[in-house]
């Protein structure tokens, strides 16, 4: 395995060129500012390097999906594979791996951060992480892990246009997943969580449950359920079981099976991605940026698999001259490919909060301070488009002064603080992912138009929350650890004053899905990726493989959703399972 900055040229290798055709292997991107003419130019009469720039498959993101692709993908020493990832290695780094620090990653130089436009009817501040570091997100997430419901994968197979993503058909690569996905062990069970949990099973009537996955994926899911959540970790070192850890660290060089058919290119930007000149659709390689800021070009014999994730793949493709012609052209971008879904169906699960002073706060007993979730049935099943029997309101808690979006509102900061934040499980508010220019560097648009909704289901859902939050905390056992409802507090009493509160306080559980969306491309204009073999609609040689897929919101937290999804494209690029 090579593990470097994209300097592979072989000895004695022409220098590469960039799809500019410039000489790449010595002047800054920075120093490069092509024309739109020149990179028209550049993008269909790129010369392809050969030697060791050339690999069977080349995965954009090392992150969640791109780690399971790249380690089933190199199951076969004949095959060769680069990942091309921005952000460094998570080996030996604490602050990533040990999974209780991952408040410190938020806005650090391990986060892209992404700022999102003004919300009209939501919170205008909401800043969007994303891992920039091997293992993507799932190296800074908090590694809540539940199985989609059947019911989830059923609904994309029957009212989203994938049949092939039916329950049946996608729930076995749930068993196969390499992370350890575990109910919170004992010795992180504090009184303070079990007390809420008690206290929620008595105030809502909801059953504790002891494995919620065993139960989604195995017996039938649920409509209300409250327990310790299913995580993925090591229970004895407290450290992240992600994506990196479980399906790269054993392949990469320290590792035990180290594979030399693996090609990291660490601390790579992928730039745009390459295309044949005899054929403008079909994709042939991708031109990166190193660490050192050269430019240079690595070609797939076989294809691109884009695993950049849901804001930073249609980023990639809108910069690939794919996407919108209106919106690439209102830019002075070239449009190769009309595909108007890119960036689309900008989806999310928004979540608002309510804060109580505690005596205390648990730090030693606790995975990573929200160990322990509730799930409600709230609405009557008509007041989704699609009525389904799952939950319709979800609740982290967070014992911990979460008040990122309180402290600018100014609310009290108290010294100790438990939060129960109640959750959308299927937002039916919909944006877009747009670019601000032409510059690659310029960070895209993100408007996910909270709570606008046309039948304002996503408000109505966080107000039942609010209500339900509040007869919670007045239940034994959990009431004797409050002292004061600090945020909205007690006069904030009315429907409206609690949607007021709950939609302008409101924040993210950094959860963006849905921008480059699996269909069927002869139903859906919108579809961006095709569902029978996860290939981009109308070209060649390129899949996608992250949470951009996924057509509409599954009910629960995306990652092992993410994994499933990978597991199955990895099949489908093998031709297995098919
Ligand atoms: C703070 C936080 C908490 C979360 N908590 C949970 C949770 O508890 N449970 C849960 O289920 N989900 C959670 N999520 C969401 C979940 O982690 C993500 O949905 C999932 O990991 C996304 O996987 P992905 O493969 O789509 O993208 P990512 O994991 O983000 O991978 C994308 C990778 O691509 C790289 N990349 C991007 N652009 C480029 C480029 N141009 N060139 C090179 N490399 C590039 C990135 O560096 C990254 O490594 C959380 C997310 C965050 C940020």
């Amino acid at each position: 395995m090579t593990n470097d900055n994209a300097s592979g040229s072989g000895p004695g290798a022409a220098p590469p060129k960039d799809t500019f055709g410039q000489a790449s292997n010595s002047t800054p991107a920075s120093q490069q500012k092509p024309s739109a003419r020149q990179r028209l130019a550049g993008l269909a009469s790129h010369l392809l390097p050969q030697g060791n720039t050339e690999f069977d498959y080349i995965i954009v993101g090392g992150g969640t999906a791109g780690a399971v692709l790249a380690d089933r993908l190199t199951e076969n020493a004949n095959v060769s594979v680069a990942v091309i990832e921005g952000g460094p290695s998570d080996v030996g780094q604490d602050r990533v791996l040990d999974l209780k620090r991952w408040l410190e990653l938020m806005g650090s130089d391990l986060d892209y951060d992404y700022p999102t436009v003004e919300q009209p009817m939501g919170n205008s501040h909401i800043r969007h992480s994303r891992a920039k570091v091997l293992g993507g997100c799932s190296s800074h997430n908090t590694l809540i892990s539940f199985r989609p419901f059947n019911e989830d994968l059923d609904h994309w197979a029957n009212h989203y246009g994938c049949p092939e993503w039916s329950a049946a058909r996608i729930q076995p690569y749930g068993d196969r997943l390499k992370v350890n996905a575990v109910p919170v062990q004992p010795q992180h069970r504090n009184q303070v969580a079990k007390d809420w949990v008690k206290a929620s099973s008595l105030a809502t009537g909801a059953p504790i449950i002891d494995d919620f996955n065993a139960q989604i994926a195995h017996r039938n899911g649920f409509d209300k359920a409250v327990g310790f959540f299913n995580i993925s970790y090591d229970p004895h070192s407290g450290y992240r079981s992600s994506a990196s850890v479980a399906y790269m660290h054993p392949i990469m060089p320290h590792g035990p099976y180290r594979r030399n058919n693996l090609h990291l290119f660490l601390e790579t930007w992928a730039r745009h991605l390459v295309y044949d000149e005899q054929s403008p659709l079909t994709v042939k390689g991708v031109a990166v940026r190193t660490k050192a800021g050269l430019l240079k070009t690595l070609t797939a014999r076989k294809e691109v698999i884009l695993c950049a994730g849901a804001i930073d793949t249609p980023r990639l493709l809108l910069h690939s001259e794919v996407g919108p012609r209106s919106d690439l052209e209102a830019l002075g971008m070239p449009c190769r490919h009309d595909l108007p879904g890119v960036g689309s169906n900008l989806r999310d699960h928004p979540e608002s909060i309510i804060m109580w002073e505690t005596r205390d706060t648990p730090t030693v007993e606790t995975t990573m301070q929200s160990d322990a979730g509730l799930f409600l049935r709230v609405l009557p099943p008509n007041a989704e488009p699609h009525p389904h029997a799952g939950p319709d309101l979800m609740f982290h808690i967070y014992q911990c002064v979460f008040d990122t979006n309180l402290e600018r509102q100014g609310f009290r900061r108290p010294n100790h603080a438990i939060c129960m934040t109640p959750n959308i499980p299927r937002s039916q508010s919909s944006g877009k992912l747009s670019l601000a220019s032409s510059n690659p560097e310029d960070k895209p648009l993100l408007d996910f138009k909270y709570f606008e909704d046309p039948n304002g289901y996503d408000a109505r859902i966080l107000v039942e929350g609010m209500k339900w939050a509040r007869k919670v905390a007045q239940q034994s056992p959990f009431k004797e650890h409050l002292l004061e409802e600090i945020a909205p507090g007690p006069s904030v009493q009315s429907d409206e004053e609690l949607s007021a509160y709950a939609r302008k306080v409101a924040h993210t559980v950094y959860h963006p899905m849905g921008t480059t969306k699996m269909g069927d491309p002869s139903q859906d204009r919108m579809a961006v990726v095709d569902q029978k073999d996860m290939r981009i609609v109308g070209m060649k040689g390129v899949r996608v493989c992250d949470a951009g897929v996924f057509p509409s919101v599954p009910t629960v937290n995306p990652m092992l959703t993410v994994l499933m999804c990978a597991e199955r494209c990895a099949d489908l690029i093998k031709g297995v399972n098919v």
